[in-house]
Order: structure tokens, then sequence, then C-alpha cells
């Protein structure tokens, strides 16, 4: 785990609060503060994310997005503050509960990420390797399984990462972030790099995988269509903590610079009007 300049990274006693079904929540952020050395980059930044959420996060650059992605995914620790997942204080987990807990999350990472020495197949099966527990057999019949999930037949299975397509990368990411049928799913930039087809299909599987699989997901994108099409709420980081969170249609409401130049600018009108 990177090292923020750590104070006290703590939650408080009494557990998660409640969401109004008497759940807890998926993600639960309080009091976050974010510094490198001197410069804050969160400060009592509060979000929640409930069950079956996609919840998307927007911000200008360097508002720390990203960061706090990581920080979800115990990649790094806050310097002040609560991250709990699925009710645990994920900042005071041990290693070894870490990378349990981690086995209930998946990542697309912005790049697709996938190990270039790899078969498709074998970059699919890592997830489930790494758990030392299921047969070969089982292996197989789940990688074919989660490749069938993203659209992919078993004549992709043993090509290698140069051979596809920048739409294909994606898809095999997405199947090894589902291989361990993860009940939250991080998605950094789904749509970057591409076209608008291969992006409209793209969306429209991970609009079908969360309902089908009853996912919760977290999202960051620039990319207007790709957040009026998935996002139930959104939450907008800006002046070191999130200023607005709700549905699409509430957020750009708020009288903020960053929102009006972000949603309303002619994109933003051209994505909201395909939408109606
Ligand atoms: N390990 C680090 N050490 C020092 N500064 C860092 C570190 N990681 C991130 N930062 C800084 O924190 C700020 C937030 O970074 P982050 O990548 O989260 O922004 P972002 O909102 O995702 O931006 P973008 O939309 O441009 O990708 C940036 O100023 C970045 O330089």
């Amino acid at each position: 785990m990177s090292e923020t300049s750590t104070e006290e990274s703590s939650c408080p006693n009494g557990g998660s609060q409640l969401t109004l079904d008497g759940s807890v929540p998926v993600v639960e952020i309080t009091n976050l503060q974010t510094k490198f050395g001197r410069t804050v980059i969160h400060n009592e930044l509060n979000l929640t994310i409930e069950q079956g959420e996609i919840l998307s996060l927007v911000g200008g650059s360097g508002t720390g997005k990203t960061v706090l992605l990581r920080q979800m995914l115990g990649l790094e620790r806050p310097s002040r503050g609560c991250v709990r997942i699925f009710g645990e204080d994920i900042s005071q987990a041990s290693a070894e509960h870490l990378q349990q807990l981690r086995n209930h999350w998946g990542m697309l990472f912005q790049q697709g990420a996938l190990y270039s020495a790899l078969t498709v197949f074998d970059n699919v099966a890592q997830p489930m390797r790494e758990l030392h527990a299921l047969s070969p057999e089982l292996i197989r019949a789940a990688v074919l399984l989660k490749m069938n999930m993203v659209g992919l037949g078993p004549e992709h299975a043993n090509k290698m990462p140069s051979d596809l397509s920048g739409g294909m990368i994606k898809r095999v990411a997405l199947a090894r972030a589902l291989a361990l049928e993860p009940q939250l799913l991080f998605l950094d930039e789904p749509t970057a790099g591409l076209d608008p087809d291969l992006s409209e299909s793209f969306v429209a599987l991970i609009k079908s995988l969360h309902r089908e699989l009853g996912l919760t997901v977290v999202m960051v994108t620039h990319d207007l269509d790709t957040l009026f099409a998935l996002s139930t709420r959104i939450a907008v980081l800006a002046e070191k903590h999130v200023i607005a969170v709700g549905p699409t249609r509430e957020v750009i409401q708020f009288d903020h610079p960053f929102i009006k130049d972000f949603f309303l600018g002619d994109r933003g009108k051209r994505a909201l009007e395909a939408l109606e």
C-alpha cells in the first residue's frame, strides 16, 4: 500500500451508518483527508455508495478521483478519515485480510492492463488460480463462462493481447475483473480509447451485467455519453471534497462553475439530448 502523509487514518467506533433498508453501505467514506507532503488533495470528503448503484465520480483534472479510487481499493491510505468497504475499515485491514476483501471487488483499469505474455484464457484465469482452491476443470469452465458473459467465444481463448482490438482488450479485462464474481466493480475510464460504436456497445454490456449480476459499480469517467448512459448517481469532486452528489438531473442543476462547464457545454447538452 503506498503512503500519503498519514496522521490518523481510522474509522469512528460504532460501525457503519445503516442505509434506509437497514443494510450496510457498500462504500462509506467519512471525513477523509489526503495530503501529499503539504499539498492537501481531499479534505472533509464524505461519500456513501449503496448496493446496486452505478456511481460516477467526476471532477476537474487533479481533483483526486484516481487517488480516491485507489483508496477505495486499499492501494493507498488516506492521511486521515475512514474508508469502509462492505462495512470493513480497509485502512486498518491486515495485508492478508485486504487480499481476501479484494476478492469481493473487481477493477477494470483504464488501459485494460492485461498481462501481455499471457493468452486471453490465462489472463481471465489468473485471479482464479491465485486462490489456489479451484481445480483446472472448474477454472476452465469458469473462464469460458466469463468470456461468454462479455461476448467472447472460445475461439479467442488462445489469442495473445497483441492480437486483440481495443474493444476486445476491454472485454477480456472486464471478464478478468468479473473472474471471482465480485459484488463491487470499479471502472476507471471504461470507454477511453474506444470509437463511438465500440464505446456504445461496451456501455450496453456494462449495463446488462450490472442488471444481471446485481453489481454495485464505482466509475471514474470524463466521457459524458458513458456517464449519462450508466450512472444512477454522480458525485462531483471540487474544492477538495464532494460538492454535489445525486441523480444526474439534480446534479447538473447545481450552481457551480465546474458543473456548468462540464455538463452544460455543447457536448454535455448533446449527450443529455441523446438521453431524452
Ligand atoms: N503518489 C503521489 N505523490 C504525490 N502527489 C500525488 C501522488 N498521487 C497523486 N498525486 C497528486 O494528487 C493530485 C490528484 O491526482 P489524481 O490522479 O487523483 O487526479 P485526477 O482527479 O484523477 O486527475 P485526472 O482527471 O487528470 O486523471 C494530483 O495533483 C497528483 O499530482
